[in-house]
């Protein structure tokens, strides 16, 4: 594993929370009535150690990889789809392309191991090899491979943030992996595969049930049924080289003072990971949205995590976390903005 991995993530500023729990206190509302809104303040002045917490600045990474497992029919999609993809991102027409322009907000795009042979311009290459190997059959990476994808998104998340962040906003791009995150997230959690595969891009039942038997039986191949095994060795069995690279951002991320943002199912299941290796960055993850994705829920309640939006999405690319961005940049402005009892000379609750 690599060894920056397990660094200490810094302990968000219990002074900054109280300052701010006491101001959410004193405005002109209803004690608790601007609820969760309330909480996500709160939270972001801990983590940025101020009194006026921010949500302006907020790069998105998203990590591109391919799956070998995408050849067993575990997606409604062929694996093509993933560099294809990267072309769209790159020239600014897919949704999160979209979401990243109308909200003022750089997008970096990073190639962490599509089958791709060239570069694809405007996309950052930083890839130990070109997709996984097919899990069912083999290992899907070697150990000098997930440690090359960890420091990947190392890499990428220290380039974004040296700009200046008030957060991170991470997504992913990658036909078949939502099979490799249900088989981390069975390995991690001990959970069965009927109860956290999904649907993914859009299989019928029988595909879902496909995925379902290829996940047991690479499971027990590997030897990582139960919840036993290390992050290291499940993510060498059946990881994903963007998937590697989220946990690898995600814990880069906490370790320098930035919070995180989190997409979906897979950059979930990516946090289940770094948390799993590093408790410490766990803190630093804001959970944006509830994903239509099943196995999602299991996800969010596995980290006691409370998600902002629950839309029914399934798109990825970082989509949900983008969406979310304006709930917690308005949660800032009213934190920030709102008069207090005092200064606006309103009676306070009755004793
Ligand atoms: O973010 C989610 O919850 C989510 C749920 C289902 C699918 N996806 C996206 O769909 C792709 C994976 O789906 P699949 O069916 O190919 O495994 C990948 O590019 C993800 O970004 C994303
Ligand atoms: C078209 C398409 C776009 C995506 N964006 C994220 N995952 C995706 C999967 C598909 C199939």
């Amino acid at each position: 594993m690599a060894d920056w991995i397990g660094g200490n993530c810094p302990v968000p500023s219990e002074t900054h929370a109280k300052l701010a729990r006491q101001r959410q206190a004193n405005l002109t509302k209803p004690a608790g009535s601007l609820g969760h809104l309330e909480r996500l303040a709160i939270d972001l002045a801990a983590l940025q150690g101020t009194d006026r917490p921010r949500a302006l600045r907020a790069p998105i990474i998203i990590f591109a990889g391919d799956h070998g497992v995408a050849a067993r029919g575990v997606s409604a999609y062929p694996s093509d789809v993933t560099v294809q993809m990267l072309y769209n991102f790159a020239s600014g027409g897919a949704a999160i392309s979209v979401l990243a322009r109308e909200l003022g907000v750089p997008l970096l795009v990073v190639d962490a191991g599509t089958l791709s042979e060239q570069p694809v311009p405007g996309v950052l290459t930083d890839k130990p090899r070109r997709g996984t190997r097919d899990f069912g059959e083999e290992a899907a990476l070697t150990p000098p491979e997930v440690v090359q994808a960890l420091g990947c998104g190392r890499r990428a998340l220290r380039q974004v943030i040296a700009e200046g962040a008030d957060l991170v906003i991470l997504g992913e791009m990658g036909i078949g992996n939502t099979t490799s995150a249900a088989a981390i997230a069975c390995a991690l959690t001990g959970r069965r595969p009927e109860l956290v595969v999904g649907n993914g891009t859009g299989l019928d039942d029988a595909g879902r049930e496909r995925k379902v038997i290829v996940i047991k039986q690479a499971l027990a191949f590997h030897g990582i049924e139960g919840s036993g095994s290390k992050v290291e060795d499940v993510f060498s069995a059946v990881g994903g080289l963007e998937i590697a690279a989220l946990t690898g951002a995600i814990v880069a991320s906490a370790q320098n003072r930035v919070p995180v943002l989190i997409d979906g199912f897979i950059v979930s299941v990516a946090a289940l990971a770094a948390v799993r290796i590093n408790p410490s960055c766990r803190p630093w993850l804001i959970f944006s949205h509830r994903s239509a994705e099943r196995g999602h829920q299991l996800m969010l309640e596995e980290m006691d995590a409370r998600p902002i939006l629950d839309l029914g999405l399934r798109l990825g690319e970082g989509s949900g976390a983008a969406l979310a961005l304006p709930v917690l940049r308005l949660a800032c402005a009213l934190h920030n903005g709102m008069a207090t009892f005092d200064e606006a000379a309103v009676s306070g609750r009755i004793p």
